[in-house]
């Protein structure tokens, strides 16, 4: 199977976690599309999607699933979003795709984080996949030598604006023993808007393609 076919594997098996009725969180990346596919063909059962991004919203919109701000609501049974890397705790880092904010906004009133993701994405320490960052623009170079500080190599992603109007970084060369306390050393840094550690909310469903199926772990 090919990485798109483990990805659409993870993202059709989390269909069978939204509840009938419900109002759901969708992220964004290639994996969250083909749920998006998926969660077209049973639109008539749920009341509609809050999105996590322009670019989900646009897909979402185009299958006619409807579309509920998230000021609407104060709570979403599940989210769905993939993830860049998970490890044996369920933290994640995400934010390939630049979506991070809205992402750990939607996630944070959602009651149960389902991940779906392809085997490739299962690692034993985070960190190998650059760890996003977004930025107000004044104070990027602030952040920079900041990160730099804390033991990364942050590089600006080149010709990318966030869907808030803010620039990303992207850190390389970390290995993340304490996910949680990273999380929270970053947002400490003034001009940080968010960073795409996912640990203090991390993940509580995985489902994670393999070529033998896909395997559902719970957290815990
Ligand atoms: O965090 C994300 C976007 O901001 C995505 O979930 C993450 O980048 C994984 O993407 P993909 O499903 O395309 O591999």
């Amino acid at each position: 199977m090919t990485q798109d076919e483990l990805k659409k594997a993870a993202a059709l098996a989390a269909l069978d976690y939204v509840p009938d009725g419900a109002v759901i969180g969708v992220g964004t990346g290639s994996t969250v599309n083909h749920f998006i596919d998926g969660l077209a063909g049973i639109k008539s059962r749920i009341a509609g999607a809050v999105s996590s991004s322009e670019a989900s919203s646009a897909r979402m919109r185009a299958y006619g699933i409807p579309l509920v701000e998230l000021t609407e609501v104060d709570s979403l049974p599940v989210y769905v979003d993939g993830a860049d890397e998970i490890d044996g705790g369920f933290a994640m880092i995400k934010g390939g795709g630049g979506a991070l904010t809205r992402e750990k906004i939607v996630a944070a009133v959602s009651e149960r984080f389902v991940c779906i993701c392809d085997a490739s994405k299962k690692v034993a320490t985070l960190g190998r996949f650059p760890l996003p960052v977004e930025v107000i623009p004044m104070a990027v170079r602030h952040v920079a030598r900041e990160l730099a500080a804390l033991g990364g190599t942050p590089k600006l992603r080149e010709g990318f604006v966030t869907d808030n109007g803010n620039l990303i970084l992207d850190v390389h060369g970390l290995a993340i023993d304490d996910p949680q306390a990273f999380e929270s050393a970053i947002n400490q840094i003034v001009g940080v808007v968010t960073n795409g550690l996912f640990a203090r909310r991390g993940a509580d469903v995985l489902l994670l393609a393999a070529p033998g199926g896909v395997q559902r772990h719970e957290r815990g």
